[in-house]
């Protein structure tokens, strides 16, 4: 560090030039649509639907460094923005899986970008191998991502190497050549803490090369995919200041990448607090005078459960409906729908006018755990509610959902009312039972296709990089150990050289040529 004259007009210029580049950034088309939202949405119901970002181009200009930085992750995210709206105008969408090996990525043909699971991560990469509940270190996946960015980097180069040092004529009986560079679209899981350790994560994934990130709503330590004991989501206010952090980060590094909004509402049982109103409608009370869930202390998932059954457990619009005629339960919904968000405490004060005064009993405070979380009761409109709101922090929308075509039809449907051109992503669960769920097997080989018509330009299955390979390797396993090398030339070997697994040309994937090249560009010395 050494000390420098400080010319004040010099700097307010550089200032004032800088924040006229970022507003100027805002205005350009993939930035826009993040100004734009807000016009959809009558000022009144900001509340519901969401607002853009709350700070300033000068905000953001007085927290950048003067060194102006520009990250290869924006060019990677501007190439998945204009294909993932090719998707969206043809109806089409964008099919990969989870991968988290340089090698494989590689080798993805049939795919035009990369997905780095979190759960994939917290199988084979983390130092702790186990079940993803999102504990992993929270640079577990932008490392991951980074390896296998700097591996396309390096695939791309090798291949203009290998081509640059053919003539014209050569290159024209060459088959086409690759595009390594397919943009990658990591994990970020819950954003890992506080709104500081979200910032630091985003840079993390933009410096790693990521295009797209998706962040969700759950608790720390939230994700269950254990004894069916139920995640737990934050506020809808917290889950948006996650979002902004992450925004304001990209903002501040000048950064394309894209904020994929998950939504993990569908799966959840608790949330961590009832201080948002817009979260009221979906908490659940006791309907009937029993002990309080916390006095179970950390009880069991079935412990829970027999508490919820014994109390007797609702929102406060199923009590009212409970307790109420035909005539009061259109009235009460009525004067619902005359207000934007409505709290439980303004909920019992029109039940109590629309009911003339009948007692209803829901107790909300008395079905917290013993960690003072609340029971909350899922549905598509939780769902839609929290991703409206969410919706003008990022570029794309995510509810993870069971694979239930009318949930997500209606989802779907009623959010591009408000939204018409969203890009929607979606996860393909590993042991989803189509058949028993009702799926015809046409219906499940148009299950995709389906989807894609419903605007959900991007899906991901991330277990193949589990089930997949692990089904792979046990059966290889199992030749090799009976047949040896002989059913290794058949059935790897020999198919292998045939499809020309490199794509363009044998055994040229570690590159020998480039390193020659290396060579012999230093022969001279
Ligand atoms: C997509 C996901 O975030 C992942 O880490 O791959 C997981 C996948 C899974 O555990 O089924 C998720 O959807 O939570």
């Amino acid at each position: 560090m050494s000390l420098k004259q400080v010319d004040l007009s010099e700097e307010d210029l550089a200032f004032h030039k800088e924040v006229g580049l970022i507003n100027r950034w805002w205005q350009s088309p993939k930035q826009s649509h993040v100004q734009r939202q807000i016009f959809h949405v009558i000022k009144a119901e900001k509340h519901r639907f969401g607002v853009h970002r709350p700070y300033t181009a000068s905000d953001v200009a007085s927290l950048r460094s003067s060194l102006g930085v520009e990250y290869p992750a924006s060019v990677q995210a501007l190439k998945l923005w204009s294909l993932l709206h090719e998707h969206r105008r043809n109806g089409t969408a964008e099919m990969t899986f989870g991968m988290i090996d340089p090698v494989m990525a590689s080798q993805m043909e049939g795919q035009q970008t990369i997905y780095v699971s979190g759960a994939l991560c917290a199988f084979s990469k983390a130092d702790c191998i186990g079940q993803d509940m999102s504990d992993y270190p929270w640079d577990t996946v932008p490392k991951a991502a980074s390896t296998i960015f700097k591996s396309q980097v390096y695939h791309d180069a090798r291949q203009r190497q290998d081509r640059m040092r053919r003539s014209k004529e050569e290159r024209a009986t060459m088959s086409h050549a690759r595009d390594y560079l397919l943009p990658i679209v990591a994990d970020a899981d819950m954003g890992f803490g506080s709104q500081t350790a979200t910032m630091k994560l985003v840079k993390r994934l933009v410096e790693a090369g990521v295009a797209m990130f998706h962040l969700d709503d759950l608790s720390l330590s939230g994700k269950r995919f254990t004894d069916g004991g139920g995640h737990t989501v934050v506020s809808t206010r917290e889950y948006l200041r996650r979002l902004g952090a992450a925004r304001l980060q990209l903002d501040i590094m000048g950064a394309e990448t894209l904020i994929l909004c998950r939504c993990d509402i569908d799966g959840a049982q608790y949330i961590t607090t009832d201080i948002d109103p817009r979260d009221h409608p979906y908490i659940l009370g006791a309907t009937v005078d029993v002990e309080p869930l916390a006095s179970l202390g950390n009880a069991s998932s079935a412990r829970v459960k027999e508490w919820k059954r014994r109390a007797k457990v609702k929102t406060f619009d199923e009590t009212v409906e409970c307790n109420a005629t035909e005539e009061q339960i259109t009235e009460y919904h009525h004067l619902l729908k005359s207000k934007s968000v409505c709290s439980l405490q303004e909920r019992q004060r029109i039940a109590g006018q629309v009911l003339k005064g009948k007692e209803v009993f829901f107790d909300w405070q008395s079905a917290r755990t013993c960690d003072g979380r609340y029971l909350y009761s899922p549905s598509v409109q939780a769902i839609l509610d929290r991703s409206l709101a969410a919706a003008p922090l990022g570029d794309a929308t995510w509810a993870r959902m069971d694979l239930i075509m009318d949930k997500l039809v209606k989802f779907h449907n009623e959010f591009r009312k408000v939204y018409p051109e969203r890009l929607f992503a979606c996860g393909y669960s590993a042991t989803f039972p189509f058949p028993s769920m009702g799926y015809s097997d046409e219906d499940v080989k148009n299950f995709h296709r389906s989807l894609a018509k419903l605007g959900i330009v991007w899906q991901v299955q991330p277990g193949f990089a589990l089930q997949g390979l692990n089904y792979t390797t046990k059966k290889f396993s199992s030749m090799f150990g009976e047949e040896g090398i002989g059913g290794y030339v058949r059935d790897i070997q020999e198919p292998a050289m045939k499809v020309d697994t490199d794509g363009y040309e044998k055994m040229q994937w570690s590159g020998g040529y480039i390193t020659d090249a290396y060579g012999d560009l230093l022969a001279g010395l």
